[in-house]
C-alpha cells in the first residue's frame, strides 16, 4: 500500500496547443494518493484538456506526467488504462443492448486479462468467471445505490442512474487513478447524494482520485485539494477552505452564478 499524502501522479510543465490557441500553459500538478482533488475553473480553462492529457488522449507538446516515478509519456489511453488510470466520459457511454451489470463487468476486463471474453461465452470455463464478475459487478453497483438494477437494461433507467452505472464500471476494476470528467452532470439532488456518499466511499490511502466538476458543493463537500485553472494556468491551489477564500479565485467567480463562471472574468 502507498503511503497517504504522498504525490502518485504528476505532471511538470505540462504545454499544450492546438494551432496557435495555447491551452495549458506549462501546467504543474500534483495528485496525491488518500485524497480527492477537484478541477475547477471557467469554461475553457483547459480541465478536459489536462483530463486527457492525463489518460494520454492528448500528447502535450511539453512536459512530462509520471505515475509513481514513472513516466507515462508516450503511452496510449489503453497502456494506461492497463496501468489502473481510469476515466469516466461527461457523456453517457452505456452499450445498450447489455444489461447494467454486463455493462460494468466491462470494467474488469484488466482484472481478468485472459479470460475476460471467455465470461461472456457459454463455456464451462467462463462460468466461475462470469460469476465472480458478476459478483463483483453487483457489489459496485450497490455501493451506487443500484443494486435492483443489475438485470435491467440502461434504456430502463433514468438518465442520471445510468451515469452512476457509468461510474460503477469505471471504478469496479479498483482502478488506481480514478478520473471523473463532470461526475455530477445530469443527476438530480438525490442521485448527487448518493453519488457523493459513494465517492467518499470510494477513497482510500492508495487511490488517486481528480474530479473536474461545475458543481461547486459536490467540489467542496468532497475534495481534500481544490486546483483553480484559468487559461490554461494555475490560478491556485489549496484546501476548499482556503480556495473559497483566495481573492484571485473569487475575483474569477465574481458577478456570476458560482456554479457557472464567466469565462476570463
Ligand atoms: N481537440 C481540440 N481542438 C481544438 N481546440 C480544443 C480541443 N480541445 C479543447 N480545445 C480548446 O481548448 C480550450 C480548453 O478546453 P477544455 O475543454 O479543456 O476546457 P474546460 O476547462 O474543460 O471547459 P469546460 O468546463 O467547458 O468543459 C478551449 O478553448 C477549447 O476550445
Amino acid at each position: 500500500m502507498m503511503e497517504a499524502g504522498h504525490a502518485l501522479l504528476e505532471g511538470h510543465g505540462i504545454s499544450l496547443s492546438f494551432g496557435g490557441l495555447k491551452v495549458l500553459k506549462g501546467l504543474d500538478v500534483e495528485f496525491r494518493a488518500g485524497e480527492i482533488t477537484g478541477l475547477i475553473g471557467p469554461n475553457g480553462a483547459g480541465k478536459t484538456s489536462l483530463f486527457n492529457c492525463l489518460t494520454g488522449a492528448y500528447r502535450p507538446q511539453g512536459g512530462s506526467i509520471a505515475y509513481a516515478g514513472e513516466p507515462l509519456d508516450g503511452l496510449s489511453p489503453s497502456a494506461r488504462a492497463h496501468k489502473g488510470i481510469v476515466r469516466s466520459f461527461q457523456t453517457v457511454a452505456l452499450c445498450p443492448d447489455l444489461t447494467v451489470a454486463e455493462n460494468v463487468m466491462m470494467g474488469l476486463a484488466r482484472n481478468y486479462h485472459a479470460g475476460w471474453l471467455d465470461a461472456f461465452l457459454p463455456l464451462p470455463r467462463g462460468r466461475r468467471e462470469r460469476e465472480d464478475m458478476r459478483a463483483a459487478a453487483v457489489r459496485a453497483l450497490a455501493d451506487f445505490g443500484l443494486g435492483d438494477a443489475a438485470d435491467l437494461l440502461p434504456g430502463q433507467l433514468p438518465p442520471g442512474m445510468q451515469r452512476l452505472v457509468e461510474i460503477a464500471r469505471a471504478v469496479v476494476g479498483r482502478p488506481r487513478v480514478l478520473l471523473l470528467d463532470e461526475p455530477a452532470a445530469g443527476l438530480n439532488n438525490a442521485e448527487t447524494r448518493e453519488l457523493t456518499r459513494a465517492l467518499k466511499a470510494l477513497s482510500s490511502p492508495d487511490l488517486v482520485m481528480v474530479v473536474v466538476e461545475h458543481d461547486m458543493d459536490l467540489v467542496m463537500s468532497i475534495c481534500d485539494r481544490i486546483y483553480v485553472l484559468n487559461f490554461g494556468e494555475r490560478v491556485a491551489c489549496g484546501t476548499p477552505e482556503a480556495i473559497r477564500r483566495d481573492p484571485q479565485v473569487i475575483s474569477i467567480y465574481l458577478g456570476s452564478d458560482e456554479d457557472e463562471p464567466a469565462h476570463g472574468q
